[in-house]
């Protein structure tokens, strides 16, 4: 269920001749082996695999998404260091789902998170389908203070609101999420940037108001951020104390992002979701991150691991 990562997976270009000024993420990422005790982070960067596809099965997908994790390090590995001397990258492994049991692995999931937080780390799971998201949720509400109230914005061209019935699957995180607040009485605070009219039935729209979710539609993302959106996302943010951020990668053009279980043909461009996500991350308020939905079998010359890896690399650089 949980295995730490191979260091064969990390490697790259060198420019040796040029010292430490030329070193990519590769010759940094040092492995972090959660099935012992951990250093304490100090705010430093920890990658999670979760290497499950189960939800999207479910979801009557295109399964593959369980190979996302090492294809999103392949594609880090060669990103430039240009992080903040006092700041590392870890590597902290891959929780993965087993014979289908996707519940028994989400809880995995949730635990290697909750470890990682409580130690100082700010953790990036790299999914895994969007059923990682109920996973890292079960992972985060345990370090939540009772005080304070988390936010949820996700990138995505779905809202993942289905129905929790007959079972759960990579359409229902934020469904039991949701519940999950309900049950507690309390405010369920998710902001669903890029949706696809087109991709998202009446139900899902009705559901979306039922539970209180806002979002923005991937229309009206199309030609930069205007500054209605920009509002409704500072707002947003003004309301909550902590965030976690979720990225699926069908939020973007198929043009950019063909690998992925279903694509947007009318999908946002790169540039837009960077430039939504630096002011996110420049909050102060953000938690936690993960980035979803990456299928290697269905990608094109890389291209949607590099987007994967590009939006880490920002997130990062603007994580505050
Ligand atoms: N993770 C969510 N996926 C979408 C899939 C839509 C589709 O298959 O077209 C959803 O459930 O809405
Ligand atoms: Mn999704
Ligand atoms: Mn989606």
């Amino acid at each position: 269920m949980y295995k730490p990562t191979s260091s064969t997976v990390w490697k790259g270009r060198i420019d040796a001749a040029d010292g430490d000024l030329g070193l990519r993420w590769h010759q940094v990422v040092k492995p972090l082996d959660l099935s012992k005790e951990l250093p304490i982070g100090h705010g430093s960067y920890a990658f999670l695999g979760f290497c499950c596809d189960e939800g999207v099965r479910r979801n009557q997908g295109r399964i593959g998404a369980a190979q996302g994790p090492d294809a999103i390090r392949q594609a880090l590995a060669s990103m430039a260091v240009n992080l903040p001397r006092e700041l590392s990258l870890y590597d902290a492994g891959d929780v993965l789902c087993a014979d289908q049991h996707l519940e028994r692995a989400q809880e995995q999931l949730g635990k290697k998170v909750t470890t990682l937080l409580t130690s100082g780390y700010r953790t990036i799971v790299l999914g895994g389908g969007h059923e990682t998201a109920y996973g890292h949720y079960l992972g985060i509400q345990p370090v939540l203070g009772n005080a304070l109230r988390l936010g949820i914005i996700n990138f995505d061209a779905h809202f993942d609101l289905r129905n929790t019935s007959p079972q759960s699957s990579s359409g229902t995180p934020f469904r039991q999420i949701a519940i999950a607040y309900q049950e507690q009485d309390e405010k369920f605070s998710y902001l669903c940037l890029g949706i696809q009219e087109q991709s998202n039935t009446r139900q899902l729209f009705k559901t979306a108001e039922e539970v209180g979710a806002d979002y923005v539609l991937a229309d009206d993302l199309q030609f930069g951020v205007s500054e209605q959106v920009r509002e409704k996302v500072n707002t947003f943010l003004g309301e909550v104390d902590e965030l976690y951020i979720s990225i699926d990668l069908d939020v973007f053009s198929v043009a950019h992002a063909p690998g992925v279980s279903a694509p947007a043909a009318l999908g946002l461009q790169p540039q837009v979701v960077v430039s939504l996500l630096k002011e996110i991350m420049a909050s102060g308020k953000v938690l936690t991150l993960d980035v979803v939905e990456l299928n290697p079998s269905l990608d094109r010359d890389q291209q949607t691991a590099k987007l994967a890896a590009s939006i880490i690399y920002q997130a990062v650089q603007n994580w505050c």
